[in-house]
Order: structure tokens, then sequence, then C-alpha cells
């Protein structure tokens, strides 16, 4: 694998212990290299143990076997240098827009006043500067995902890990919230790592795609989205894409009468 490499996953395995008291395997065998500036999506079915494996990246689970290499080092707990954006934005009700975004920043080493710059300078990234002074509940849902985006981004971490950050939003802001983030990687040059369930998601966003398939989970096959940017959801190419995947989940044909009889 070549040293430009962000991230690399070598022979990652993972079991959880079953409420039957055995062990199942949820991830067998798992490498691959994200490289530095790249956006790759991992798409898979619920339970394919996408989530865990993020979490192992970003130090928050420990595989059983295996290694997770990031810019040549082996990484084992969580790091400034890769932060995490969950679903549920995470952030703290009784602070303002402007303190969640400080927060992260506390045992930064930065004095106050260039933690609270820092703060304006990532809010103002995401468009929310005007925003910094009211509490999250005033905000909509999208509005609190940038607050958690820029509190993430202030962090001026290397790799970011996405755990299907836009899946609570409706679509129209999903797919806004697609496009700023597009614009901020162009900006900040980060390497992201997208979980999602969502295939067009990917397909707009990725440079490419790595599917899994399940029990235990494995990589499947990984696509490069070559079609130019900005990406349009309707053309063929994109078409091109969406169905090559679909046949990968089988969901490329009717299902046959058997599948109907109860
Ligand atoms: N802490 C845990 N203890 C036991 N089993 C777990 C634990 N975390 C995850 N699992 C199991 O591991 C499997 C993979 O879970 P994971 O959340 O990684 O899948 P996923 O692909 O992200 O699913 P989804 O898309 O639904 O979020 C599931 O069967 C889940 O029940």
């Amino acid at each position: 694998m070549s040293d430009s490499a962000a991230v690399r996953v070598l022979d990652l395995c993972k079991s959880f212990g079953s409420d039957r008291g055995d062990s199942e395997p949820v991830l067998s065998d798992i490498s691959f290299s994200v490289e530095k500036g790249e956006l790759v999506s991992l798409l898979g079915q619920s339970g394919c143990g996408k989530s865990t494996l993020l979490n192992m990246i970003g130090g928050f689970e420990k595989q059983d076997s295996g290694q997770i290499v990031m810019a040549g080092q082996p990484a084992a707990r969580p790091n400034r240098k890769c932060v995490m954006l969950f679903q549920h934005y995470g952030l703290l009700p009784w602070r303002t827009v402007l303190k969640n975004v400080e927060l992260g920043l506390e045992d930064s080493g930065l004095d106050a006043s260039r933690r609270r710059q820092r703060a304006r300078d990532y809010l103002r990234l995401v468009g929310l500067d005007d925003k910094q002074d009211h509490f999250p509940r005033e905000l909509s849902g999208g509005m609190q995902q940038r607050v958690a985006l820029a509190r993430a981004l202030a962090l001026e971490p290397e790799i970011i890990l996405m755990d299907e950050p836009f899946a609570a939003l409706d679509t129209f802001t999903r797919y806004y919230l697609q496009d700023e983030l597009l614009r901020i990687r162009k900006q900040t040059k980060m390497t992201i790592i997208l979980v999602t369930h969502d295939i067009d998601e990917a397909v707009y966003l990725s440079d490419r795609i790595l599917i899994m398939s399940a029990n235990p989970g494995r990589l499947d096959k990984e696509i490069r989205i070559q079609a130019a940017r900005p990406r349009d959801r309707g053309d063929g190419e994109f078409q091109h894409y969406r169905k090559q995947i679909l046949e990968q989940f089988h969901f490329d044909r009717p299902p046959s009468p058997a599948e109907y009889s109860i």
C-alpha cells in the first residue's frame, strides 16, 4: 500500500459475545486503505458491522486481531487527528452554539481567546456565524448537524469519521448538507470515511465505495466513482453506478413468486 494512505486497515477481525454465551464474528478479515484527502463510503445492510468498523478506526472499540495504521502509526485509542461525527449531533443543550464548538478545544492548549476565534471561524465555514449565541433547541436538525460538524472541524483533524451523519434529516436538508460537506472538504482537504445505508448518498459523495456483506461483515466489492463533480443524481452515469450497487445487493430483479407466500 502506498505511503500516501491516511488510514490502513489490515486483516481486522472482531467478535462480540452473544446472549447464548458464545462468541459471534461480526467482522472478518477486513483490509483496505484510504488515501489522504479521499472520501470513502462504507455501504452495507443493517448489522453488517459498518459502525463497529468505524468505531475501531476511531479507537472507540478494540479489534480482536489485525491492525489500524494512521499516517504510518499504529492507532489504538481515540486521538485528535481523527474525529467522529454521529447521526445524533451530540450537542450539549445547556451550552450555546459557540460554547458547544469551543467545547472540543478545551484541552487543545489554545488560550480562551484563540479557542473562541477558532470556534467562530468554523461556525462561519458551516454558515452559522449568526447563530453562535443560540441554544441547540432553537436550531433545526440540519443546523444542529452543522454545529456538530463545526465542532469536529475546529479540532482540525486529518480524518473525519461520519456514522450516517445525515440519516435523521429530511431529503432536502440532506442534499443541502451533502453539498456543504463537499464544499468544506474542498477547502480543508480532509480525509473522510462515511458510513451510510443510502446508495444515492454514497454515489453522490464518494471517490470510492466499499460494499460490505453481512454475517460476518466482509468487504465484498470496491467501486471507484469516476463521475465528474458536481454530480447529477438524474444523469445516466449516476444511474449506472446506482445500478451496479443495486446488483451487488441483488435488488436488480423482482422477487420470485415464492417470496410473496406466507
Ligand atoms: N457492543 C456490542 N455488543 C454485542 N454486539 C454488538 C455490539 N455492537 C454491535 N454489535 C453487533 O454487531 C453487529 C454489527 O453491528 P453494527 O452496529 O456495527 O452494524 P451496522 O452495519 O453499523 O448496522 P446499522 O446500519 O443498523 O447501524 C450487529 O449484529 C450488532 O448487534
